[in-house]
């Protein structure tokens, strides 16, 4: 691996191969844009200076482009791995414990996909039995919908129990109240830095000129609201009142290593949403609650690629705008305990998952804990950490 001046910095999954872009606040100071190194955050406005970065959110940085994220990453790169550059620029590290970590940009559209085979089929069986689990469209293209930007939430930050409208539980007519089957979903979120104009499709070998990273996301749902709510339109209210976000936005640059050809497509897709590069990527991914692992989920297995997903998300005209946020969808491997959420892991609430350290869920209870997690190979040997996106459900209010 690349190895950096900075203490601890080389084996903390944040090296010089990772170099992850956030927005930090020291006690009293303004937020901005910071990279991560180790324990530490490289203030970018003090180390390279620029107003970019001295903004409370990377879309400035995003607005500017492929060519400068490329060129900042490598002056980056030179300034931690280079010996010479350590007097100058030393004195802008400051160590994660004295910051706050802010969402990392302002999240203009957000879209959540449906990506995955194994989810969707178990999904499709525990809602709809009896019918066919995975339609004829879903291998012709990613099936999606639009989340709400607004509620899409920084990790640490306390989720409240959602209410709604669901079915009474001896089936008959609809009540209001407090979800009684808060769930999570483990899934992969990519940051597109390039806008387009309204009427431009996006070719899926333009992937990386539009999206500049990744990061974790958290798709908070409440199963009995959406079970109830989303025929025939779709997720509504059920996944509208919270999406978690790491605080990190891991560039494409760093997970050079992990990308891969991706899954074997079948019936292969159409002209437009034809893979010319390698997007599959190899990601593992943990889920815990309270701290317990429950789920190990791969991004491996996931059916369509990020660079489909930007095509597809296109390909009607739509503009992208500086900040989109769009989502892989639950991320569940065929194995048990590689599901993304516990409406597949418990089948429906009703198989109870054994915490390891003791206790069982079917649903999330109230001061829960729910963190992901994931690593990949580093460009250069090594592993590089995708951070982590926590929250605790608090209970309903009102
Ligand atoms: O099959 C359904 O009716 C709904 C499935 C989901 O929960 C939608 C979703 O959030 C997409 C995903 O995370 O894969
Ligand atoms: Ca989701
Ligand atoms: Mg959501």
């Amino acid at each position: 691996m690349t190895t950096t001046w900075v203490p601890g910095a080389d084996e903390s999954g944040y090296g010089a191969d990772n170099l992850p872009y956030g927005v930090f606040a020291r006690p009293g100071s303004p937020p901005r844009v910071g990279v991560r190194v180790g324990d530490h955050v490289l203030d970018l406005a003090g180390a390279l200076g620029g107003a970019e970065f001295a903004a409370p959110s990377l879309n400035p940085f995003l607005a500017r482009g492929s060519s400068a994220w490329r060129a900042t990453r490598a002056k980056i790169s030179g300034m931690l791995t280079s010996a010479d550059s350590r007097p100058a620029v030393e004195p802008h590290l400051v160590p994660l414990a004295e910051v706050e970590l802010r969402r990392p940009f302002e999240v203009a559209d957000y879209v959540d996909f449906y990506a995955s085979l194994e989810h969707a089929a178990n999904v499709g069986q525990i809602l709809r039995p009896g019918d066919d689990p995975v339609h004829p469209n879903w291998r012709h293209l990613p099936v999606a919908y639009h989340g709400r930007a607004g509620t899409v939430v920084v990790s640490g930050t306390g989720v409240v129990r959602p209410r709604g409208q669901r079915q009474s539980p001896d089936g008959g007519g609809p009540v209001y109240g407090p979800s009684t089957r808060v769930d999570a979903e483990a899934e992969l979120g990519f940051v597109v830095g390039t806008s387009t104009s309204l009427g431009r499709t996006v070719p899926v070998g333009d992937f990386a000129e539009h999206v500049f990273g990744v990061v974790l996301v958290n798709d908070w749902s409440a199963r009995d609201i959406q079970a109830w709510e989303y025929v025939p339109l779709g997720p509504f209210l059920g996944k509208s009142f919270a999406t978690s976000v790491s605080p990190w936005v891991v560039p494409l640059d760093a997970l050079g290593a992990a990308r891969f050809a991706g899954r074997e497509q079948w019936p292969e897709p159409l002209p437009h949403l034809a893979r010319v590069a390698d997007w599959g990527l190899d990601l593992e991914m943990a889920l815990a609650i309270n701290g317990h692992v429950v789920s190990r989920p791969p991004y491996s297995a996931m059916y369509w690629t990020p660079d489909q997903m930007l095509a597809h998300l296109t390909s009607n005209g739509a503009s992208l705008r500086t900040g989109d946020l769009y989502a892989s969808g639950t991320v569940s491997g065929a194995e048990p305990g590689r599901q993304g959420c516990l409406l597949e892991l418990s089948w429906g609430g009703t198989r109870p998952v054994r915490l390891p350290g003791g206790g069982e869920r079917t649903f999330l209870e109230d001061g829960d804990t729910v963190t992901l997690t994931a690593t990949a190979r580093g460009m250069n040997g090594g592993t590089i950490r995708l951070g982590e996106v926590s929250g605790t459900l608090r209970p309903a209010e009102g």
